[in-house]
Protein backbone atom coordinates (compact mmCIF):
# COMPACT_ATOMS: atom_id res chain seq x y z
CA UNK A 1 0.00 0.00 0.00
CA UNK A 2 1.61 3.12 -1.18
CA UNK A 3 0.65 6.44 0.50
CA UNK A 4 1.97 9.61 -0.53
CA UNK A 5 1.91 12.66 1.50
CA UNK A 6 2.16 16.20 0.87
CA UNK A 7 5.15 18.00 3.07
CA UNK A 8 5.83 21.49 2.60
CA UNK A 9 6.29 21.67 -1.42
CA UNK A 10 7.34 18.30 -1.54
CA UNK A 11 5.51 14.81 -2.49
CA UNK A 12 7.18 12.58 0.03
CA UNK A 13 5.66 8.22 -1.21
CA UNK A 14 6.10 5.30 1.03
CA UNK A 15 4.87 1.68 1.16
CA UNK A 16 3.26 1.55 4.76
CA UNK A 17 2.90 -2.05 4.26
CA UNK A 18 7.33 -2.25 4.88
CA UNK A 19 7.34 -0.69 8.02
CA UNK A 20 11.00 -0.61 9.67
CA UNK A 21 10.32 -1.36 13.73
CA UNK A 22 13.56 0.30 15.25
CA UNK A 23 12.03 -0.52 19.17
CA UNK A 24 13.13 -2.73 21.61
CA UNK A 25 10.34 -4.54 23.45
CA UNK A 26 10.30 -6.06 26.96
CA UNK A 27 10.10 -9.55 25.84
CA UNK A 28 9.85 -12.18 29.17
CA UNK A 29 11.23 -14.69 26.76
CA UNK A 30 14.11 -13.21 26.40
CA UNK A 31 16.72 -11.26 28.55
CA UNK A 32 15.69 -8.12 28.85
CA UNK A 33 17.52 -4.71 28.54
CA UNK A 34 17.93 -2.78 31.80
CA UNK A 35 19.81 0.48 32.38
CA UNK A 36 19.59 2.47 35.88
CA UNK A 37 20.37 0.37 38.92
CA UNK A 38 17.12 -1.13 38.93
CA UNK A 39 15.29 -4.82 39.00
CA UNK A 40 14.52 -6.35 35.93
CA UNK A 41 10.75 -5.74 34.39
CA UNK A 42 8.28 -8.27 35.31
CA UNK A 43 4.51 -9.48 33.19
CA UNK A 44 3.01 -11.42 35.70
CA UNK A 45 -0.77 -13.03 35.78
CA UNK A 46 -2.74 -11.63 37.55
CA UNK A 47 -5.31 -13.73 40.62
CA UNK A 48 -8.76 -12.92 41.59
CA UNK A 49 -10.18 -14.37 44.59
CA UNK A 50 -6.98 -17.11 44.51
CA UNK A 51 -8.31 -17.58 40.41
CA UNK A 52 -5.04 -17.57 38.18
CA UNK A 53 -6.06 -15.48 35.08
CA UNK A 54 -4.89 -17.47 32.65
CA UNK A 55 -6.49 -19.40 29.83
CA UNK A 56 -4.27 -22.22 30.41
CA UNK A 57 -5.11 -22.45 33.93
CA UNK A 58 -9.32 -22.54 33.32
CA UNK A 59 -9.67 -18.81 33.37
CA UNK A 60 -11.33 -16.49 29.90
CA UNK A 61 -9.11 -14.52 29.48
CA UNK A 62 -4.90 -13.91 30.05
CA UNK A 63 -4.80 -11.05 32.16
CA UNK A 64 -0.90 -10.01 33.56
CA UNK A 65 0.04 -7.14 34.72
CA UNK A 66 2.87 -4.81 34.22
CA UNK A 67 5.82 -3.55 36.07
CA UNK A 68 8.82 -1.66 34.19
CA UNK A 69 10.59 1.76 33.99
CA UNK A 70 10.32 3.81 30.44
CA UNK A 71 13.99 4.59 31.22
CA UNK A 72 15.29 1.53 32.22
CA UNK A 73 13.39 -1.11 30.22
CA UNK A 74 12.22 -0.33 27.12
CA UNK A 75 11.77 2.24 23.94
CA UNK A 76 10.92 5.55 25.09
CA UNK A 77 10.26 8.88 24.19
CA UNK A 78 10.40 11.23 26.96
CA UNK A 79 10.17 15.49 27.03
CA UNK A 80 11.77 18.36 28.73
CA UNK A 81 9.98 16.89 31.91
CA UNK A 82 12.12 14.24 32.47
CA UNK A 83 14.54 17.18 33.86
CA UNK A 84 12.58 19.86 35.39
CA UNK A 85 11.15 19.97 38.59
CA UNK A 86 7.44 20.11 36.95
CA UNK A 87 7.14 16.71 36.03
CA UNK A 88 5.60 17.71 31.88
CA UNK A 89 4.14 15.38 30.32
CA UNK A 90 4.86 14.08 27.02
CA UNK A 91 1.85 12.92 26.01
CA UNK A 92 0.47 16.13 26.48
CA UNK A 93 3.30 18.26 24.92
CA UNK A 94 3.86 15.93 22.01
CA UNK A 95 1.62 16.83 19.08
CA UNK A 96 2.63 15.24 16.00
CA UNK A 97 3.83 11.85 14.68
CA UNK A 98 5.25 11.73 11.31
CA UNK A 99 8.57 13.41 10.52
CA UNK A 100 11.13 13.53 8.05
CA UNK A 101 13.84 11.90 9.42
CA UNK A 102 17.72 11.26 8.74
CA UNK A 103 19.13 8.17 10.23
CA UNK A 104 23.24 8.25 10.86
CA UNK A 105 25.70 5.84 11.85
CA UNK A 106 28.50 7.03 14.17
CA UNK A 107 31.62 5.53 15.78
CA UNK A 108 31.65 7.38 19.48
CA UNK A 109 35.17 9.20 19.67
CA UNK A 110 37.28 8.37 22.79
CA UNK A 111 38.04 11.08 25.02
CA UNK A 112 39.59 10.40 28.22
CA UNK A 113 37.71 7.29 29.96
CA UNK A 114 35.08 8.25 27.95
CA UNK A 115 33.62 7.89 24.21
CA UNK A 116 31.79 10.45 22.80
CA UNK A 117 29.99 11.69 19.95
CA UNK A 118 30.54 15.06 18.86
CA UNK A 119 29.50 17.86 17.03
CA UNK A 120 31.62 17.10 13.77
CA UNK A 121 30.30 13.61 13.39
CA UNK A 122 26.69 15.21 13.26
CA UNK A 123 28.12 17.76 11.20
CA UNK A 124 29.82 15.80 8.60
CA UNK A 125 26.78 13.25 8.80
CA UNK A 126 24.10 15.90 8.59
CA UNK A 127 25.87 18.55 6.11
CA UNK A 128 22.94 21.10 4.51
CA UNK A 129 19.98 18.62 5.03
CA UNK A 130 16.69 20.03 7.16
CA UNK A 131 15.19 17.08 8.90
CA UNK A 132 12.69 16.96 11.36
CA UNK A 133 14.10 14.24 13.41
CA UNK A 134 17.56 12.89 13.68
CA UNK A 135 18.01 8.61 14.36
CA UNK A 136 21.51 7.84 15.49
CA UNK A 137 22.73 4.46 15.47
CA UNK A 138 25.97 4.40 17.44
CA UNK A 139 28.92 1.03 16.27
CA UNK A 140 29.29 -1.23 17.15
CA UNK A 141 25.35 -2.20 16.62
CA UNK A 142 25.15 -5.57 17.55
CA UNK A 143 22.05 -7.29 18.12
CA UNK A 144 23.45 -7.41 22.01
CA UNK A 145 22.11 -3.78 22.37
CA UNK A 146 18.91 -5.25 22.85
CA UNK A 147 19.65 -7.48 26.17
CA UNK A 148 22.44 -4.85 27.16
CA UNK A 149 23.25 -4.23 30.84
CA UNK A 150 24.21 -0.87 31.14
CA UNK A 151 24.43 -0.29 34.76
CA UNK A 152 28.09 0.92 35.51
CA UNK A 153 29.16 0.78 32.30
CA UNK A 154 29.58 4.09 31.37
CA UNK A 155 28.25 4.17 27.65
CA UNK A 156 28.85 6.51 25.11
CA UNK A 157 26.97 9.93 24.95
CA UNK A 158 26.49 13.15 22.93
CA UNK A 159 28.51 15.97 23.67
CA UNK A 160 26.99 19.02 24.91
CA UNK A 161 27.88 20.78 21.31
CA UNK A 162 26.54 18.31 19.46
CA UNK A 163 23.28 18.42 21.27
CA UNK A 164 23.36 22.13 21.07
CA UNK A 165 24.29 22.09 17.12
CA UNK A 166 20.93 19.41 16.94
CA UNK A 167 18.40 22.87 18.39
CA UNK A 168 20.51 25.15 16.55
CA UNK A 169 19.48 23.11 13.18
CA UNK A 170 15.81 22.53 14.27
CA UNK A 171 15.76 18.87 14.68
CA UNK A 172 12.97 18.21 16.65
CA UNK A 173 13.45 14.69 17.55
CA UNK A 174 16.33 13.03 18.98
CA UNK A 175 16.40 9.47 18.48
CA UNK A 176 19.36 7.12 19.62
CA UNK A 177 20.54 3.44 20.58
CA UNK A 178 21.95 4.17 23.60
CA UNK A 179 20.53 4.24 27.50
CA UNK A 180 20.58 8.12 27.55
CA UNK A 181 22.18 11.12 26.05
CA UNK A 182 24.06 12.08 28.49
CA UNK A 183 26.98 10.55 30.65
CA UNK A 184 25.85 8.07 33.14
CA UNK A 185 27.54 9.78 35.74
CA UNK A 186 27.56 13.12 35.47
CA UNK A 187 26.57 14.46 39.02
CA UNK A 188 22.95 15.55 37.62
CA UNK A 189 24.79 18.24 34.86
CA UNK A 190 22.50 16.52 32.11
CA UNK A 191 24.27 19.03 29.26
CA UNK A 192 22.85 17.31 26.28
CA UNK A 193 19.31 16.79 27.52
CA UNK A 194 19.95 20.59 28.71
CA UNK A 195 21.07 21.94 25.32
CA UNK A 196 18.44 19.82 23.06
CA UNK A 197 15.74 21.49 25.07
CA UNK A 198 16.73 24.94 25.61
CA UNK A 199 16.33 24.75 29.74
CA UNK A 200 18.48 28.06 29.98
CA UNK A 201 15.77 29.88 27.63
CA UNK A 202 12.40 29.34 26.22
CA UNK A 203 12.23 25.61 26.61
CA UNK A 204 11.50 23.57 23.92
CA UNK A 205 8.28 21.50 25.00
CA UNK A 206 7.40 19.84 21.90
CA UNK A 207 11.37 18.28 21.30
CA UNK A 208 11.74 14.65 22.26
CA UNK A 209 14.42 12.40 23.28
CA UNK A 210 14.16 8.63 22.35
CA UNK A 211 16.44 6.37 23.97
CA UNK A 212 17.00 2.48 23.71
CA UNK A 213 16.26 2.18 20.13
CA UNK A 214 17.62 -0.32 17.68
CA UNK A 215 18.39 -0.10 13.86
CA UNK A 216 19.01 -3.72 12.07
CA UNK A 217 22.27 -3.57 10.36
CA UNK A 218 20.46 -3.96 7.35
CA UNK A 219 19.24 -0.59 7.10
CA UNK A 220 21.22 2.15 5.59
CA UNK A 221 21.61 5.61 6.41
CA UNK A 222 19.59 8.14 4.91
CA UNK A 223 16.18 9.78 4.89
CA UNK A 224 13.37 8.39 5.99
CA UNK A 225 9.82 8.82 7.18
CA UNK A 226 9.14 8.36 10.87
CA UNK A 227 6.26 7.63 12.80
CA UNK A 228 6.62 7.94 16.47
CA UNK A 229 3.95 6.49 18.60
CA UNK A 230 3.97 6.98 22.27
CA UNK A 231 1.85 4.68 24.65
CA UNK A 232 -0.55 7.63 26.77
CA UNK A 233 0.71 7.89 29.82
CA UNK A 234 0.84 11.11 31.40
CA UNK A 235 4.65 11.21 32.27
CA UNK A 236 7.94 12.63 31.76
CA UNK A 237 8.66 9.15 29.89
CA UNK A 238 6.48 6.76 27.82
CA UNK A 239 6.93 3.66 25.69
CA UNK A 240 7.21 4.39 22.03
CA UNK A 241 7.34 2.81 18.87
CA UNK A 242 9.09 4.42 16.47
CA UNK A 243 8.69 3.06 12.90
CA UNK A 244 10.74 3.96 9.80
CA UNK A 245 9.36 4.32 6.06
CA UNK A 246 11.85 4.02 3.22
CA UNK A 247 11.48 7.28 0.76
CA UNK A 248 10.38 5.92 -2.24
CA UNK A 249 10.73 9.45 -4.25
N1 LIG B 1 23.48 11.15 34.83
C1 LIG B 1 22.69 11.44 36.01
C2 LIG B 1 21.91 10.23 36.49
C3 LIG B 1 20.80 9.78 35.63
O1 LIG B 1 20.66 10.23 34.52
C4 LIG B 1 19.90 8.78 36.20
C5 LIG B 1 20.16 8.30 37.50
C6 LIG B 1 19.32 7.35 38.06
C7 LIG B 1 18.23 6.90 37.37
C8 LIG B 1 17.98 7.35 36.10
C9 LIG B 1 18.81 8.31 35.51
N2 LIG B 1 18.57 8.79 34.24
C10 LIG B 1 17.56 8.25 33.50
O2 LIG B 1 17.25 8.64 32.40
C11 LIG B 1 23.63 11.81 37.17
O3 LIG B 1 24.74 11.31 37.26
O4 LIG B 1 23.18 12.57 38.03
Amino acid sequence: MIATIQYNSRKIQIDVSKPIDISIAIDMSKPNINAWYVDDPKILTEKIDDQIIKVSEGAAVNFNSIHFNPHAHITHTECVGHITSKVHSVNKNMKHYFFVAEVVTVAPEKKGSDFVISVKQLKTALRNKKRDAIVIRTLPNLPEKKSKQYANTNPPYLLEEAAEYLKEKGIKHLLIDLPSVDKEKDDGELLAHNAFWNTSGDARMDATITEFIYVPNSIEDGEYLLNLMIAPFENDATPSKPILYKIIE
